[in-house]
């Protein structure tokens, strides 16, 4: 293998969760004085392992709450885990994902501005590429309109073409950043992820679309109530998959 970039090894999650929870607090100190608080562990990740190398492109599936977004979280270094060791350069990581940080009463433009300067762009590169990301996000028209009269794809749009307006990190995390927008904006986003990867990026990918983790992903893991259950090439993963989906549903 090449250059190793992230290393998971016997990584554990447990979050944990009160049970009916209280409406009150009031309610709360009742209960806890009545020796009625019930707390219940989540182990939202199990024993995983695994080592990816540079250039690899990783998709990850799973159902909700099998716990991909919070393998992404210990990976970009939102949370430690509680236990297991993880061998990641945090700095390197870019975590996109989309529709947060937009303020619905501002326009287009100004979310640029906003949402740009929470993905950590300068103010000089967003006056360099403002109309490059209007451009993309076929928004030249609706620039000066308030995002609250946009429709969803045009939110996701925007927040997809500032989301990859800048250079691609060395470790590229998209949770769920494609299959937004229509057809034509699918093809076009999908066409500029493939540009980002071609620049030597690590990428990991969450997608509940398994054609786009198969026609992008070199690898892909399998979680399942957060275990590892399998790691393997995307066709033999992605069958696998997709066959228990069937059972499950027929
Ligand atoms: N902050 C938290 N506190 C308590 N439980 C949590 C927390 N974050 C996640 N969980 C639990 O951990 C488990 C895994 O959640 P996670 O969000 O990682 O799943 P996921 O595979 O990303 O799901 P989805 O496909 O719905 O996004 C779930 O049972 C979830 O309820």
């Amino acid at each position: 293998m090449e250059e190793v970039m992230i290393q998971a090894a016997h990584v554990s999650m447990r979050f944990y969760r009160e049970l009916n929870e209280a409406n009150s607090v009031k309610e709360r100190l009742v209960r806890m004085w009545k020796g009625e608080r019930q707390v219940v562990e989540v182990k939202a990740l199990n024993d995983v392992s695994f080592t990816i190398g540079k250039g690899e492109i990783v998709g990850i599936i799973g159902v909700n709450g099998s716990g991909k977004s919070t393998l992404l979280k210990l990976i970009a270094g939102v949370l430690p885990p509680t236990q297991g060791h993880l061998l990641v350069d945090h700095d390197k990581v870019q975590l996109l994902t989309l529709g947060t940080g937009f303020d619905h009463e501002l326009t287009g433009r100004e979310n640029i501005y906003l949402n740009g300067a929470i993905s950590g762009y300068s103010r000089s590169f967003l006056d360099a590429h403002v109309d490059a990301i209007l451009s993309f996000a076929q928004l030249q028209e609706a620039a000066d309109a308030k995002v609250r009269t946009y429709s969803s794809g045009m939110v996701s749009r925007l927040a997809f073409a500032i989301a990859t307006a800048g250079r691609a990190a060395e470790i590229l995390i998209l949770d769920e950043v494609l299959s937004v927008g229509d057809l034509f904006f699918r093809r076009k986003s999908e066409a500029r992820i493939r540009e980002m990867i071609r620049s030597g990026s690590t990428v990991l990918i969450v997608s509940h679309a398994p054609a786009v983790i198969r026609s992008l992903c070199t690898r892909v893991l399998w979680l399942r109530q957060g275990e590892l259950i399998m790691d393997g090439p995307p066709d033999q993963v992605c069958t696998a998959y997709e066959r228990i989906g069937k059972e499950m549903s027929g």
